[in-house]
């Protein structure tokens, strides 16, 4: 389904063009009958909560910490507690 699923790969969601691609293995409302009925508020205010953030601050990893993929898994696969510098720009 994914060409890479075990790293950070934005060409996922790109096309050749660099253009945007929807991709119905993309699931995270889920689909059919039991669907989030929440799924096109919480599409605005992810909108709003990043675009605020990324317009206010300038965001990397701290030196000698690259970012990682691994999880602890649970209910879902939740990210390992890591730190992130945000700089006001
Ligand atoms: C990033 C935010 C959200 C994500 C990723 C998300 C994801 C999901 C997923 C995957 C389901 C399906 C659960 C299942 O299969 O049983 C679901 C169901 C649901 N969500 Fe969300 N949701 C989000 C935000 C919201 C918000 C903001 C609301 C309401 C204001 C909401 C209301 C609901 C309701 C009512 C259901 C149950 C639908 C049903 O079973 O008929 N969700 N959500």
């Amino acid at each position: 389904m994914w060409e890479t699923p075990h790293t950070f790969n934005p060409q996922h969601f790109l096309d050749g063009d660099g253009k945007f691609r929807k991709r119905e293995a993309f699931l995270p409302f889920s689909a059919g009958k039991r669907v989030c009925l929440g799924e096109q508020l919480a599409r605005m205010e992810l909108f709003l909560f990043f675009t605020c953030l990324l317009q206010r601050f300038s965001f990397s990893a701290p030196a000698g910490e690259p970012p990682t993929l691994e999880f602890k898994l649970g209910a879902t696969l939740c990210p390992k507690p890591y730190r992130l510098c945000a700089v006001p720009r």
